[in-house]
């Protein structure tokens, strides 16, 4: 099943906020349907963005034929509907291009983006495990942080997708997955995928992942993006910078696992990244209670940046690049 679809002129997605205890399907036919399953994360991760975005723009190209101002303005809500991950301006912009053409062409285009999400994520799957086979040696011990499985993309998955190839080739010992708070995208969504996978993994909280690398019980830190900087920083769910600090004092390869889609050259760094700062809700309620004092101030930053100093290799379908030995994305450097 993938993660996100087109069936009858309509998205199907999973709504991902009902996982691990329900598998829901959601059926979405209007563009305003589409921006508020962004914004809930009833779809979520950056190629499911950039999937979402293009097929939201052959929505509004079926819906109104022949209206291309109305086709113009539901883009822009879909564009807008989060500013971090890359890829959601990317798959709306992918559709938008071919809107001269006809419905027709949005609609194939659409369908394109969503073929290309599974080679892309095969391919970098398969290079990012030969490289940590080579690089650290079998069998690995992975550290994940958040989800960057096949429910972030449309199917098979990014930094899960290298963890999914290795287990194939028996190259995986055990996974250790953050629970990624405030949203829980580890505790709820990563543990389940490893569960359909049969990957042998631990649950940690946030905090315990130093220690898991300290202590020497992980061998690689493999994570998603959302968003790879010109230089190489990496945008990615907020937590991922300390992983990566603490990766750097146990002397452990911090792999970031992305289509080049998710490479966005026309930002020069990190800083110049809006990070999406949510409600402070997911921060003090959970369970159906306050978890805090009510009336408690909040900031909850969805994202941090990674420098690329800390970055060991970022692998995509095409090439890994090696931020921390002098790689760069926007050039044919690749590092050492
Ligand atoms: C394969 S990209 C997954 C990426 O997206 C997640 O963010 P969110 O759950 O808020 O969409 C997180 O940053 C993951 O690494």
């Amino acid at each position: 099943m993938r993660t996100i679809d087109w069936r009858h002129d309509r998205i199907v997605a999973i709504d991902q906020t009902r996982l691990p205890h329900e598998l829901v399907l959601m059926e979405i036919d209007t563009v305003e349907g589409l921006v508020d399953a962004v914004k809930r994360l009833v779809i979520r991760g950056a190629p499911a963005l950039g999937a979402a975005g293009a097929l939201g723009v052959a929505l509004a190209a079926r819906l109104g034929p022949g209206d291309p101002a109305m086709v113009a303005t539901a883009a822009a809500a879909i564009r807008t509907a989060r500013p971090t991950a890359v890829n959601l301006a990317w798959g709306v912009d992918r559709a938008l291009a071919r809107l001269p053409e006809g419905s027709e062409a949005v609609v194939a285009e659409a369908l394109a983006v969503l073929e290309e999400d599974v080679a892309c994520n095969r391919a970098l799957s398969a290079r990012g495990a030969s490289w940590l086979t080579e690089r650290v040696g079998a069998p690995l011990a992975v550290q994940t942080h958040c989800n960057a499985g096949s429910l972030a993309c449309v199917e098979w998955g990014t930094a899960l997708g290298v963890v999914r190839a290795l287990h194939d080739r028996g190259a995986l010992a055990h996974v250790y997955a953050a629970e990624t708070r405030p949203l829980l995208q580890g505790a709820r969504l990563t543990v389940w995928e490893l569960a359909q996978m049969g990957v042998p993994h631990t649950l940690v909280v946030d905090s315990a992942a130093a220690t898991v690398l300290a202590r020497g019980l992980a061998t690689a830190v493999v994570v998603g993006a959302d968003r790879i900087t010109a230089n190489g920083d990496v945008i990615n769910k907020v937590g991922t910078y300390p992983l990566a600090l603490a990766a750097a004092q146990a002397g452990v390869p911090m792999v970031v696992a992305a289509p080049e889609s998710t490479i966005d050259l026309s930002t020069p760094t990190g800083n110049d990244v809006e990070i999406e700062v949510r409600g402070g809700d997911e921060i003090v309620r959970w369970g159906g209670g306050e978890v805090a004092p009510a009336g408690t101030g909040t900031l909850n930053f969805a994202f941090d940046v990674t420098p690329a100093a800390l970055v060991t290799a970022i692998v995509t379908e095409r090439r890994v690049i090696e931020p921390a030995t002098g790689g760069r994305p926007d050039s044919t450097v690749t590092g050492q």
